[in-house]
């Protein structure tokens, strides 16, 4: 799936005249970014703003919907190089496995807790029954999750309180080992102490994948982000360093621009 190497090695990701209409509307104009390797970045601006379409060019999620037309180019960094997503004969499956996505809303499979992660690790990653029991533990771990389901894994995922079932679905996107992360409001649902760790974990895993975040939340932007991508109307109005944001005045500004 890899193309040439780039001579630029340190980004993980170009994007260059992003657009996006959905029924001939245009929702996303003409995108230029970059991503660093090990950097969290966060997207924020007001709702309808673009965010959530803007993270799923990451992973042509987009083009699920019908009557949605992009175009631009956004190359990403893989452990095996570069690659134009865009170009065609992109083996699509194969790109969202690497670029793993968490929903706003949790998107949990009508099966069991085990098998809602035990699943896709069979059909994705072939393993082997023996390895899954493991994978399925450690990734409910990290999400801290284990200590409240590890008596009811035969369970249907469905009773699970929305907080919870948010930290299946992000388990089951960490079992498959993704290059890249994408969080779509990773903390909504969760209560204040699950929400710390859940950053905890964001903030470690950020050297092993790279994570893009939408967050509602300018304070827990403030807390993630190494780079901040501000959209508004469709348009990115700002690409801030911590440097920048985290200093009172220049904050405000952003906030009087935003909202
Ligand atoms: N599948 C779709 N079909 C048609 N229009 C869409 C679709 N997805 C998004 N849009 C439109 O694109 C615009 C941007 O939506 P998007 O969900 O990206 O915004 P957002 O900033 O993530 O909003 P929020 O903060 O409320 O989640 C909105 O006007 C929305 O109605």
């Amino acid at each position: 799936m890899a193309t040439q190497p780039s001579n630029n090695l340190i980004l993980s990701a170009v994007a260059k005249n992003l657009t996006v209409d959905f029924v001939g509307r245009r929702v996303l104009h003409g995108v230029h970014l970059e991503l660093h390797p090990g950097q969290l970045t966060v997207i924020i601006g007001r709702s309808g703003s673009g965010k959530t379409t803007l993270l799923r060019t990451f992973n042509r999620l987009n083009e699920h919907y019908p009557a949605c037309a992009s175009s631009g180019t956004l190359k990403l960094h893989f452990q095996d190089g570069w690659q134009d997503i865009y170009q065609d004969g992109i083996n699509l499956a194969e790109l969202r496995q690497r670029v793993g996505m968490v929903f706003q809303n949790p998107t949990i499979l009508p099966f069991s807790v085990e098998k809602n992660i035990s699943l896709l690790l069979k059909l994705i990653l072939n393993l082997p029954r023996s390895e899954l029991e493991g994978r399925v533990e450690s990734a409910l771990r990290q999400v801290h999750l284990w200590s409240e389901v590890k008596n009811r894994l035969r369970t249907p995922a469905a009773v699970l309180s929305g907080g919870q079932q948010q930290r299946l679905c992000l388990a089951r996107t960490l079992a498959l080992e993704p290059e890249f992360l994408l969080l779509d409001e990773p903390t909504a649902n969760l209560d204040f102490r699950i929400a710390q760790k859940i950053e905890e974990l964001l903030l470690e895993l950020k050297t092993r994948c790279q994570i893009v975040a939408v967050s509602h939340s300018l304070n827990q932007a403030r807390r993630l982000a190494d780079q901040l991508l501000v959209l508004k109307n469709g348009s990115l109005m700002s690409t801030l360093s911590p440097a920048e944001f985290q200093q009172p005045e220049r904050w405000q500004d952003l906030l009087t621009e935003m909202f």
